[in-house]
């Protein structure tokens, strides 16, 4: 285990280290850490420098994902390593010149985890430790309750780089934020700060820093202590269930069409340009 990982869980809640068991040790993009004490999982993303979803970290999650399942896991934080930026969103460089195929088992594979970690079992926390763009911001919004450290952004911007998102996207956004919102939020292509993000409910607590956004997500797993796990369980199967059979019914269908949206010489050009914009940005 990281010492920088110790670290963050000595911050957060004074555990000691006998009190922590590596779940996982051959994953390269993922920190995974069970307390043995309640049985909550601390998956730390540390794809440098700013998590990118690329096909391996959206991979390790997705494998992580399915063995917690399996395991006693009473909870999930799902955060970063990094003290800037929480998630960087999809990569980029996956939808730029993309071939068929693998752009389309790219996005089929995200799809697929996008309904993992909406259709979790256990309660889910996203400590958001910095930006949350897109992709990110998808990741937050499929866990049940998000903290994220004060001065960061997050929105999905798919409008604004000529992407028309995919139907779940909008019943995700529009399920946390509510219709008039996430219209008004994606028409747009807007990307929130962490006050007007917290005045839509994208988010649900600002925090000071890292170790206040691992403690503050501690803090809404326990309340779970003292709830009936079976009635939990159930009662977050039956709220999230439209979603995911509108993904099961018409995913497939949903996924080609974005696809041939992603291939046009139009949006190629103007993922081009974001591309060019982002990497000669000024940076703060
Ligand atoms: C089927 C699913 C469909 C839809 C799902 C929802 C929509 C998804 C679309 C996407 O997710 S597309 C990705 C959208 N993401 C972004 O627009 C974020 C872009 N990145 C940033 O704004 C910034 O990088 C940051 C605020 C996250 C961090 O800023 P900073 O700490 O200053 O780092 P740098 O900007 O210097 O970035 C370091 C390095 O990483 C490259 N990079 C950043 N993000 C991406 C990315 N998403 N894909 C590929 N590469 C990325 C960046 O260009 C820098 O590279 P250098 O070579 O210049 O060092």
């Amino acid at each position: 285990m990281s010492t920088y990982k110790y670290a963050t869980l000595f911050l957060a809640r004074n555990i000691s280290v006998n009190q922590t068991r590596t779940f996982f040790s051959n994953l390269k993009c993922l920190d995974v850490t069970i307390n043995r004490e309640n049985g909550v999982a601390y998956v730390l993303m540390k794809h440098p420098p700013v998590n990118t979803l690329n096909m391996q970290l959206i991979s390790e999650l997705s494998l992580t994902l399915s063995n917690l399942e399996k395991s006693k896991c009473q909870g999930m934080i799902l955060s970063s390593i990094f003290d800037k930026v929480f998630c960087s969103g999809l990569d980029l460089n996956e939808l730029l010149k993309p071939k068929p195929e693998r752009v389309k088992g790219y996005f089929s594979t995200f799809q697929e985890l996008v309904i993992q970690l909406y259709g979790s079992s256990f309660p889910t926390v996203a400590a958001m430790t910095g930006h949350s763009p897109a992709g990110g911001c998808v990741l937050g919004m499929c866990c049940e309750y998000r903290v994220m450290k004060k001065n960061s952004q997050i929105g999905i911007p798919g409008s604004r780089m000529g992407i028309a998102l995919p139907r779940y996207i909008v019943n995700l956004m529009s399920s946390t934020i509510g219709l008039r919102n996430a219209e008004l939020m994606l028409t747009k292509g807007k990307i929130l700060n962490t006050d007007e993000a917290l005045k839509v409910g994208l988010i649900d607590e600002i925090a000071n820093d890292r170790t206040d956004a691992i403690r503050k997500a501690e803090d809404f797993l326990k309340e779970y202590e003292m709830i009936a796990p079976l009635a939990r369980g159930i009662t977050k199967r039956i709220i999230r269930r439209s979603i995911i059979e509108d993904v099961k019914m018409n995913g497939a269908a949903d996924l080609e069409n974005f696809v041939s949206v992603i291939m046009l010489p139009e949006v190629q050009e103007k993922l081009d340009m974001y591309m060019y914009n982002l990497k000669n940005r000024k940076r703060d």
